[in-house]
């Protein structure tokens, strides 16, 4: 194992809920350096050792060099919203050589800003259009070294200091195990798994799925019609899974049901908690205008329709939450549509 991560710092870009949530827990075993992008943030955090009502670890330092970053530390946890991730990676990459490990923590998809404005259903999107974030990093670095970490992590309960798992999915077995090392304590128990894609791809889409538990419960109804969606939910997860090229087992797991149920049944989850406004009455616009950043699930929605569209799969759930979000379509009616919908058996999948 190398021992790289006790003898110096681990990074984390983007000092946002998750990313102070990981510093804490990395602060359990290792030195910490938290870059943000903002002087008077990192001015702040080291003056006062808080930030987002938390006290932070002495052991955490913030920085605003990227330079600094990544000549300090050999490992770095990346934790930036999906549609920030690439411009990150563009600052990032010319610091980056072949001896550093990323371990990414963001659960969204990379796609050209020009599939966000495209409502053509006509045009769906394939594979190649869309990149999960280990593969930005490949495409934006000389970085090969590279996993992400997938599971029930909801950052306000591990700020509090809740106990928790998660799985790291990477190729490389001293991926996982330096990131065992620096991360598990009595308050985080740390899988490892090989299936990087099905790690990223579960962490992404079962935020679609929360958004449509937090409309349920935004309509008033209860738990069996809450307990349907999350079934026929994972259903969709899958086949999308499988679709994409990732084994089915990712979504069963720590990353798959494990954070689908965490995120579909909580009002910590922002994704939840959008979908529970929408399911309110409240407008779209008024959500997005008093959310500072937007639930990742609203981005993988649109990049989730397109690709059902280019593998044809069957995936009710996605399709009508795309309708409520971007085409205004009346709640009552898509209930009614999933409740009545022809679904044949009521499990086809291995
Ligand atoms: N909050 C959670 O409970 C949680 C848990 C697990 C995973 N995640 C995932 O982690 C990612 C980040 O979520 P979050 O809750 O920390 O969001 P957040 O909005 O709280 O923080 C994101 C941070 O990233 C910073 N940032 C944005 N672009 C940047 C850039 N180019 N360079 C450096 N910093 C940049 C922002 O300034 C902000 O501080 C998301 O993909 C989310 O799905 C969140
Ligand atoms: O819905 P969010 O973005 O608050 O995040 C929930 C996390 O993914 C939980 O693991």
């Amino acid at each position: 194992m190398p021992s790289i991560a006790v003898e110096q710092p681990v990074g984390i870009i983007g000092a946002g809920s998750f990313g102070t949530a990981i510093a804490n827990l990395l602060a359990y075993n290792v030195d910490v350096l938290l870059y943000s992008r903002q002087a008077p943030l990192v001015q702040q955090i080291n003056e006062t050792h808080r930030h987002l009502d938390v006290d932070l670890s002495p052991r955490v330092r913030a920085t605003n060099d990227l330079q600094e970053l990544a000549q300090s530390c050999t490992l770095l946890f990346p934790v930036v919203p999906s549609n920030s991730f690439r411009k990150m990676m563009h600052s990032l990459g010319p610091h980056l050589r072949p001896y550093h490990i990323l371990i990414h923590g963001t659960k969204g998809f990379d796609a050209p800003e020009q599939l966000f404005q495209d409502t053509d259903d006509g045009k769906p999107v394939s594979r190649s259009d869309v990149s999960t974030m280990s593969e930005v990093i490949l495409q934006e670095s000389v970085v090969r070294r590279v996993g992400c970490l997938s599971g029930p992590n909801l950052a306000s309960e591990i700020m509090e200091g809740q106990p928790t798992a998660t799985v790291i999915g990477s190729a490389y077995d001293e991926v996982i195990s330096i990131g065992k090392q620096v991360l598990s304590s009595e308050h985080f128990h740390v899988f490892g798994t090989y299936d990087l894609l099905g790690a990223e791809l579960a962490g992404a889409l079962k935020n679609i799925i929360a958004i449509g538990s937090g409309v349920l419960k935004g309509k008033g109804l209860g738990k069996n019609i809450q307990a349907m969606l999350i079934t026929r939910g994972l259903t969709e997860m899958v086949y999308f899974g499988n679709a994409m090229g990732s084994q089915s087992s990712a979504f069963f797991g720590t990353a798959g049901i494990g954070d689908l149920v965490a995120t579909a049944t909580s009002k910590d989850s922002r994704n939840f908690t959008f979908g529970y406004r929408l399911g309110q009455g409240e407008a779209i616009e008024d959500i997005e205008a008093t959310m500072p950043e937007l639930a990742e699930g609203v981005r993988t929605l649109q990049i989730a329709r397109k690709l059902a569209r280019h593998y044809k799969l069957r995936v009710p759930i996605t399709d009508m939450l795309y309708k409520i979000v971007f085409e205004n379509f009346d709640i009552d009616r898509a209930i009614h549509f999933l409740i009545t919908y022809p679904y044949d058996v009521d499990v086809d999948f291995i």
